[in-house]
């Protein structure tokens, strides 16, 4: 049995399979720039975000109908159970789809048919977090939360992803704003490519209570300093990290010097088809490749839960931390 976790970093799109891409493909007669999962296979060498990122949004393609969002979430959401994943909180980029033609209701109503069954179909709590994309406009932003006000029943959050050099979080203070005066939580990606002050400013200017990657702020000991001081959480993504080349190896990350210095770590896939792996395989990853011991894993488990938008079910946080606590290593 997997050790339980939440999984708090996590982009629906970027749960994509190859098999699923072409399947979809074939069933919305979309046509794909390659032949096979073969050789989609060779674009999945990535140099940099941007690399990745021009992948992501061209097979998002085959993503057309209700159907489509909801075959792709029932994919992540088995997956994800299979590694030990108990709670899932699921970002999603509604100006990608919009932008194809495919409205806001087609994509949270597709999602939700998974969602909304899935502790009975999955045995997976789940939130959904809408992304607005950094390098869009902060006026494409506004209108992508106008037009989310339908579904806000399902939706708790808002996040902020895509190209992060170059789009710092004070570009999003006023959607933010009005994010939070809608009752929404606040999540940031910072610190993935950009630097430690893109962290600072989406704590201070965009009032999030967790950042996503945080990765750099390694890279300023004030900070480091003030992120142990106010507890707030940073959903690492090893995998990723290497893969997008912003540590040269796993065995370079800096996950145990994070937890050495007291930082509240916790441990995700982001978009584990493209990364080589789900939540348990990032677990996996770093216990063989940084040694980290079961009291350093059943932190980061315990973390993930303490970090969760739970604050509505703290019955069934309760009963996830015991299930951490009471978890026998093999
Ligand atoms: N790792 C990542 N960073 C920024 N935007 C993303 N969108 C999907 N994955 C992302
Ligand atoms: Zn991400």
């Amino acid at each position: 049995m997997p050790l339980p976790k939440a999984e708090l970093h996590l982009h629906i799109e970027g749960t994509l399979e190859p098999e699923l891409a072409f399947e979809l493909a074939a069933r919305n007669g979309v046509e794909l720039p390659y032949a096979d999962s073969d050789e989609l296979g060779k674009a999945y060498d990535f140099q940099d975000l941007q690399s990745f990122l021009n992948l992501y949004y061209e097979l998002m393609a085959v993503l057309r109908t209700e159907r489509d969002f909801e075959d792709l979430a029932n994919a992540y959401l088995a997956r994800a159970a299979a590694q030990g994943v108990r709670h899932a909180e699921i970002f999603f980029d509604p100006q990608a789809h919009i932008a194809r033609g495919i409205p806001m209701g087609t994509v949270v109503e597709g999602l939700w048919r998974a969602l909304g069954s899935s502790e009975q179909n999955h045995g997976v709590s789940t939130r959904l977090i809408l992304c607005f994309l950094r390098d869009e406009s902060a006026e494409s932003a506004l209108e992508t939360l106008e037009a989310a006000k339908p579904y806000l029943d399902r939706i708790t959050g808002v996040g902020l992803d895509s190209a992060e050099v170059g789009h710092p979080p004070v570009k999003f203070r006023e959607v933010y704003e009005a994010a939070a005066s809608l009752g929404l939580r606040r999540v940031a990606h910072a610190g993935e490519e950009g630097p430690p002050e893109y962290i600072t400013e989406a704590l201070d200017v965009l009032g999030v209570e967790r950042v996503d990657h945080g990765l750099r702020c390694m890279e300023s000991p004030e900070l480091v300093e003030r992120l142990v001081r106010e507890r707030i959480p940073l959903t690492l993504c090893p995998l990723s990290n290497v893969r997008l080349r912003t540590v040269d190896t796993l065995a370079d990350h800096p996950l145990p010097a994070m937890l050495d210095a007291g930082l509240v770590c916790t441990v995700n896939s982001d978009d584990p088809a493209y990364f080589g792996g789900y939540a348990g395989d990032n677990f996996d990853a770093v216990r063989s490749a940084l040694g980290l011991n079961e009291d350093r894993l059943r932190e980061l488990a315990r973390n993930s839960f303490l970090a969760s938008f739970l604050e509505d079910d703290e019955e069934r946080r309760a009963r996830y931390l015991a299930e951490v606590e009471a978890y026998e290593f093999s």
